[in-house]
């Protein structure tokens, strides 16, 4: 293969993933400039470019060395991983860092009227999916013996179809499963989407590119996940407000002019900050509270 010294990354073409992949790396600064078969990306503002791809191919884009990184599901990267592992091979990717955006679990689930105790249920059964590698890999550790049954897609309709007793696939809302009077019974992987990379770093200029692309991504997706609040206490109410923000920086405290009791309060918070957040430290003594998102933040 011809030696490269651009980083390239391989994002999912069309699906669920490919335009808030698209979406991360241009929060990243990464501006790209398309080809006319839209297939190759060429980066203007850094060293990287994109390869638009059907998300099953990207692991294996990795193991070639075609691309340097990938943006996908896990789910995928664990499939491939299983099968590799059942043929005892070698395992030429790895996930970098998990996105938080694609979120998702794989799970079995059997026709609403099945009985289901624990895994031994499904011993005999035909289970249809479209993991075949993690569900076998599942069963065995589940010391289950039952038939895996491989289909490309609509799962979901085997068992009244007749091809299959259950199925293994990805659920996120469960309407899917709902919608086919399937009832999940065993989590086998949770999943969102991942950054894949090859296991080691590229020996040349595209390594400092990996790791510039990394620390962006990181701080992106701690911006995105942080929130600022604000809000009035009393200093008597203040430890036990402080206690039920969700973790992040150490707030800052001021006193309010004319006010001997009441102080102001400002935190950087990481994670979801909920109604039933506000409502219990409402209860504990907070006041005018206000959350409001961070667009960037440098420390
Ligand atoms: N219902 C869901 N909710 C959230 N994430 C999901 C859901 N279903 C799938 N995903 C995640 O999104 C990824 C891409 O899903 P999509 O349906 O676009 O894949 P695909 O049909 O295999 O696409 P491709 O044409 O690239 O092969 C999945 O591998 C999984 O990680
Ligand atoms: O629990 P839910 O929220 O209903 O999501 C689960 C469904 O989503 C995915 O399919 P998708 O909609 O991507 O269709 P596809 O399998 O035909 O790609 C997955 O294969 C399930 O069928
Ligand atoms: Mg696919």
């Amino acid at each position: 293969m011809k030696p490269r010294d651009r980083l390239r990354i391989a994002v999912q073409k069309s699906g669920r993933l490919s335009e808030v992949s698209q979406d991360l790396l241009a929060r990243c600064g990464l501006k790209f400039r398309h080809s006319r078969d839209k297939l190759f990306c060429f980066g203007e503002s850094l060293a990287i470019d994109l390869l638009l791809v059907r998300d099953d191919d990207i692991p294996g884009l990795i193991a070639d060395g075609v691309c340097d990184l990938g943006i996908v599901g896990r789910n995928v990267l664990a499939e491939q991983q299983a099968a590799l592992q059942s043929r005892e091979a070698v395992v030429p990717f790895r996930e970098l860092l998990p996105l938080g955006f694609g979120r998702c679990r794989l799970s079995i689930a059997i026709p609403q009227e099945l009985d289901y105790a624990e895994p031994s249920s499904l011993q005999g059964l035909r289970i249809a999916t479209t993991y075949p590698a993690l569900t076998a890999q599942w069963l065995q550790q589940a010391g289950v013996t039952a038939k895996v049954v491989v289909l490309s897609g609509s799962v979901e309709i085997a068992p009244k179809l007749g091809t299959a007793d259950a199925i293994c696939d990805l659920v996120s809302s469960g309407a899917t499963l709902q919608a086919n009077q399937l009832r999940e019974v065993a989590g086998i992987l949770d999943s969102e989407a991942v950054l894949a990379a090859a296991p080691g770093l590229p020996p040349d200029e595209r390594g400092e590119l990996q790791e510039l692309l990394l620390r962006r991504i990181e701080g992106v997706i701690q911006v995105r996940e942080s929130k600022l609040v604000l809000l009035q206490t009393t200093r008597a109410a203040l430890a036990g407000v402080t206690r039920l923000l969700p973790p992040g920086q150490q707030p800052t405290v001021t006193s309010i002019e004319g006010s001997a009791d009441d102080v102001a309060l400002q935190a950087v918070c990481h994670g979801a900050i909920t109604w039933q957040h506000l409502e219990d430290m409402r209860r504990a003594g907070a006041r005018h509270m206000l959350v409001l998102p961070v667009e960037k933040m440098l420390a």
